[in-house]
């Protein structure tokens, strides 16, 4: 087994109303991964998330991110230099005057200086493809793909070990959830980001994700490799997960699974061409 970048350990959550959103979750991801959190709505991929983003902090249990224990209200600077979080919506994260100030804010409030900053500004804007010519220009502006890439460089300027994607391609068509995924898989081969994707896009787990995570009322279903998870019908459809759609037709036309799994549509040809 490699090393790991999370730890979770009995890990108990409940919300101050009394809702318990977690219940005795235990769960390792190894470092170096792309990790799919996936599970029906109102399963507890955002508040798992946000506990491990440290927004959160554990009812009960442990929650350890790359060596740092952060259910145990570690400082905010070692968090955020530890765990990346990309919101959802880019427009919820961005809030600076020009793209410039948005990639250095995270850098400089944690009290580095400024050649540092402005190294860390280019570094983060070449790795996520934003170019220099448009330092100057507002966030906002800036097509959505471009704003999405400005609040990962946003990000990366403080060079985190873990990176978690909250729902990257909803709202997108096609091929800009595949050029964001594309990106996110180069990020990981490139500079070693471990990466934690929440999602219910299935096409797309199956084709990026290392690992799949999935829950279902709080707890922890199963997990394991596309492969493992997706030959799973029955405690899918137990966790109300639906398959990709090559998985399901592979699974309609040999339901005994003697083909082994398919999870994608080259999968899918040669197993049955
Ligand atoms: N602030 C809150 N106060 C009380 N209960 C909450 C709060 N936020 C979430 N919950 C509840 O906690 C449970 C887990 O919610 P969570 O948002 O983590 O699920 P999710 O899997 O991320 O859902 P979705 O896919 O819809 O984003 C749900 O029962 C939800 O209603």
């Amino acid at each position: 087994m490699g090393e790991k970048i999370v730890e979770i350990m009995d890990l108990t959550f409940a919300y101050p109303d009394g809702t318990v959103a977690l219940e005795n979750i235990n769960l390792s991801l190894e470092r170096g991964s792309i990790t799919a959190l996936i599970g029906q709505n109102g399963c507890g991929k955002t508040t798992l998330s946000k506990l491990v983003n440290g927004i959160l902090r554990p009812t009960s249990g442990s929650i350890v991110v790359g060596g740092l224990d952060v259910s145990g209200g570690c400082p905010i600077k070692d968090l955020v230099l530890n765990i990346g979080y990309v919101f959802q919506n880019p427009d919820h994260q961005l809030f600076n005057s020009t793209v410039y100030d948005e990639i250095a804010y995270a850098p400089r409030n944690v009290g580095l200086g400024g050649e540092e900053v402005d190294s860390r500004v280019r570094e983060a804007a070449r790795i996520s493809g934003v170019s220099e010519s448009l330092f100057e220009e507002s966030p906002m502006l800036l097509s959505r793909g471009l704003r999405q890439r400005v609040a990962i460089a946003s990000i990366l300027s403080l060079r985190p070990k873990l990176i978690i994607v909250d729902e990257p391609t909803t709202g997108q068509d096609r091929s800009q959830s595949l050029e964001v995924m594309e990106f996110l898989k180069g990020l990981n081969e490139t500079a070693g980001n471990s990466i934690l994707i929440i999602t219910h896009e299935m096409d797309i787990v199956a084709q990026y994700a290392s690992r799949i995570i999935v829950m279902k009322r709080g707890a922890i279903l199963m997990s394991g490799t596309p492969a493992e998870v997706f030959s799973r019908p029955d405690l899918l459809m137990e966790g109300f997960v639906k398959p990709p759609l090559a998985t399901r037709v592979a699974q309609a036309l040999d339901p005994s699974g003697a083909k082994g799994a398919v999870i994608n549509y080259e999968g899918l040809l040669s197993a049955f061409a």
